[in-house]
């Protein structure tokens, strides 16, 4: 059977600004198990690795592999996608609700765009907070709450405000209209001080990523997990678990992977949460799609990393 890795290069459709850094393509590493694909793409600006770091720990298992040894890659990249090549995937999917829209445009290029999206009404929509002119924000914010009351808003701050700025901000919002704010600051004491003094609902994203410690406060509504910087699969799971005992909504979010690793985290989405609607819409940003109409990653994006055809799998030993 196969062992392989692959490097992929994509174009986007547009430069990407991630944690200050500017992304003008995509760039990750497919692994092959046996048949299974997984997919290894740390995100410049908020994974720890980087695609070198990736590539030569993914080269370290997989030699591992063919020897018939056991591996524990450390790095979250490579726990993911090893974890998703040789995952027992359950047969059966439960049908999972299409990802909402995610807005990252200015906040006159929100109202713009949130009306109509490929032609139908949205239910739900993530806006990307936190930079621009608080005032411009929340001026949209609130346009946007009055022309569309039954739309779900999730803002997204990615830690970038002090407690006081998040004080600032959500003071002027209403609760009630705010189905959650990802991320108002960096710290947990931050985020919990402004979500029990404005009554904001809050969502945990990059704390988890960065293990930081977090305990359950009233206004806590969800965890926005994001596989590929969380590492493994039974690192995703074990907070799947948390969050159902403690009655949290489970949003599976992901990094700007490939088309191919969209389709793994769809699987996880049905799996972890069913019912919601996951945070995909990164697809956008991809100028092509890796994989072909069966479904098979297209060679032209490729370049071979590792190859064998001898290797012996046990998983169903
Ligand atoms: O969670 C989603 O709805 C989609 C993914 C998403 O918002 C993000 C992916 C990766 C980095 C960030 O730009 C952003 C986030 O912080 O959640
Ligand atoms: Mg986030």
């Amino acid at each position: 059977m196969t062992l392989a890795l692959y490097r992929y290069r994509l174009p986007l459709t547009h430069p990407l600004l991630l944690g200050g850094r500017r992304l003008d393509e995509r760039q990750g590493l497919l692994v092959h198990v046996a048949g299974q694909w997984g997919e290894i793409a740390p995100l410049p600006g908020f994974s720890r690795e980087n695609l070198s770091d990736a590539e030569g720990e993914s080269l370290t298992c997989l030699a591992a592999l063919r020897r018939g040894e056991k591996i524990a890659p450390r790095l979250p990249s490579v726990q993911f996608g090893f974890d998703c090549a040789r995952r027992r995937w359950p047969t059966r999917a439960a049908p999972l609700p299409e990802p909402y829209p995610l807005l990252r445009g200015t906040p006159e290029e929100w109202l713009a765009s949130v009306g109509t999206r490929r032609g139908r009404a949205l239910r739900k929509v993530k806006l990307k907070v936190a930079r621009h002119p608080m005032a411009d924000e929340l001026a949209s914010i609130q346009h946007i709450c009055e022309h569309h009351p039954s739309l779900e808003l999730v803002l997204d701050a990615n830690c970038r405000w002090s407690r006081t700025q998040a004080l600032a901000f959500c003071t002027q919002l209403e609760p009630g209209r705010i189905d959650y704010l990802e991320d108002p600051c960096a710290d947990f004491a931050d985020i919990a001080a402004v979500a029990e003094a404005t009554g904001i609902a809050v969502a945990l994203d990059e704390l988890l990523t960065r293990r930081a410690p977090w305990h359950p406060i009233a206004q806590l509504k969800a965890l926005v997990l994001k596989p590929t910087l969380l590492g493994s699969l039974a690192h995703s799971e074990a907070l799947v678990t948390k969050a159902r005992t403690l009655g949290l909504e489970v949003v599976a979010s992901s990094s700007f992977e490939s088309d191919l690793g969209l389709g793994l985290l769809a699987r996880l989405a049905a799996e972890w949460a069913p019912g919601q609607a996951p945070g995909l819409d990164t697809r956008h940003w991809l100028a092509s799609s890796l994989l072909d109409e069966r479904h098979q990653p297209r060679p032209d994006f490729l370049t071979r990393l590792f190859y064998d055809e001898c290797y012996r799998d046990d998983r169903h030993d």
